[in-house]
């Protein structure tokens, strides 16, 4: 395949995440498994179309200063600008006159001769003038909004949660990539054995200080190694094992996981229940749900039961004080994950997380008396604001005083987080900036007494 058809590719996935609302990380999975892209271009497309993703609202502020009428550009050619300015300014692979050739030819491909002069005029005065600096933007919202592409109600949000400071250097961590980790299955391997098979297979590791069963891929596509393919390893960002890690999990225990699809903690949970007991999985869709019965199939897990169902009628299925641990890893807004899902800031506003806020509450008044008197809830999100995460465990706090934080939450997390920067008396939120992980929030309560 050319290096043009592969941006061409680029390009048609860009113009389909960005106008019609398609989910990037789907697109590119089905472009690579396609087979149509060359195996040696295939990080180059993913990193074309996450970064030109990622960095949006940046490289329209490049468009607005080079282009003299840009509300008058039809979207594939406001695309293809993006895509080439992203080369230009935040990748230095490929030479800019190949940049501006290959998003000529595109453009005369796809259009006439007069966007192609105009792409070849606004991408060679780039090349001369050289980009506008961030820097020269006085107000600080706009300035950490289009530096960092991230929506100005965002940047505004997180300045009022979490400081100017901490809100920078957030966005700029969302900017960056974090490493791959994966959790070794301990039914079918040790973790000390995984290291050694995937040393020799050329892999470099390090274990996970989140979780026992974690390792952190430093080095080669662990999506190829033998470990993988076998259903050793499950890819699951650290942050996300951690959830399961917390819950207490002894053998035998019944457990439920009331929004569980794709699976990723449910099977967790099982592979700590080292297959005995029960996982009673539910999630809204009955279709997602299918999707964890395939992975703990996969896994070989048979203690994980799964239902399509609204959690916040579990009542009519299961007797109050029923569950010894129960984990609302709750729908939210993922401002923890834009890192590797730059569609959710741009797609996302204030009014989803007051909706969200909203079902959060009420999955943990409906769910929480299905607790056992002296079982463990545990509450997560992937998401960093307040309102999803404090204020929803706070109102509940609040509205049911029969309900507390476990205080050994706290005495338990691993070492590294015992200091974190986002622990609070609610929990403990962590940054995608802190540990180079996902963002999430997590507390656990239980009944008083
Ligand atoms: C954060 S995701 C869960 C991720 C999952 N725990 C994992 O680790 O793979 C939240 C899930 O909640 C589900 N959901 C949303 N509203 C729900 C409801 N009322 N009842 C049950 N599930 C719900 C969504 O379909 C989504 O799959």
């Amino acid at each position: 395949m050319t290096k043009y058809s592969l941006r061409s590719s680029a390009l048609d996935i860009l113009l389909r995440v960005g106008d019609n609302g398609a989910f990037s990380h789907l697109l590119i999975d089905q472009a690579l498994k396609s087979n149509k892209i060359a195996v040696r271009d295939q990080a180059l497309l993913t990193e074309m179309v996450y970064g030109t993703l990622q960095r949006k609202l940046s490289l329209d502020y490049f468009v607005n200063h080079f282009v003299a009428k840009p509300n008058k550009l039809k979207s594939w050619v406001r695309w293809l600008l993006y895509l080439s300015f992203y080369q230009m300014h935040y990748l230095s692979k490929v030479p800019d006159h190949a940049i501006i050739h290959e998003a000529v030819s595109i453009a005369n491909e796809r259009g006439h001769k007069g966007i192609s002069s105009l792409v070849n005029g606004v991408l060679r005065s780039a090349q001369r003038q050289g980009f506008p600096s961030f820097e020269a933007i006085s107000d600080d919202v706009e300035r950490i909004s289009l530096a960092t592409s991230h929506p100005a109600w965002l940047v505004d949000r997180w300045i009022k949660q979490y400081g100017l400071e901490k809100t920078e250097v957030i966005c700029q961590a969302n900017l960056d990539s974090k490493p791959l980790s994966v959790r070794v299955q301990p039914l079918r391997i040790t973790k000390e054995q995984a290291i050694d098979q995937l040393q020799e297979e050329g892999y470099q590791t390090a274990q996970s200080s989140f979780s026992p069963q974690g390792l952190i891929v430093e080095e080669g596509n662990i999506l190829k190694s033998e470990l993988f393919q076998k259903d050793c390893l499950t890819i699951q960002d650290q942050s996300s094992m951690l959830v399961a890690e917390m819950m207490q999990i002894e053998e035998n225990q019944y457990v439920l996981d009331a929004c569980s699809a794709p699976g990723g903690k449910t099977t967790h949970i099982a592979e700590k229940l080292n297959n005995t007991g029960q996982v009673m999985a539910y999630d809204l869709h009955e279709k997602k749900v299918d999707l964890v019965a395939v992975k703990a199939f996969a896994l070989g897990l048979s203690n994980i039961e799964t239902k399509g169902a609204d959690s916040r009628e579990l009542s009519a299925f299961h007797e109050p004080n029923s569950f010894d641990r129960i984990l609302i890893d709750a729908p939210c807004s993922g401002l923890g994950v834009i890192r590797g899902k730059p569609d959710i800031k741009y797609n996302k506003d204030e009014a989803d997380i007051m909706k969200l806020a909203k079902i959060q509450l009420e999955l943990l008044e409906n769910i929480s008396p299905l607790l056992k008197k002296d079982g463990k809830l545990l509450y997560s999100t992937c998401t960093v604001d307040k309102e999803e995460n404090e204020r929803v465990i706070e109102a509940f706090l609040q509205a049911h005083p029969d309900f507390e934080i476990d205080q050994t939450f706290f005495t338990e997390l691993p070492d590294v987080l015992k200091q974190a920067p986002g622990i609070t008396t609610t929990g403990l939120q962590i940054f995608p900036d802190d540990y180079q992980t996902d963002g999430f929030f997590l507390t656990r309560i239980q009944k008083k007494g």
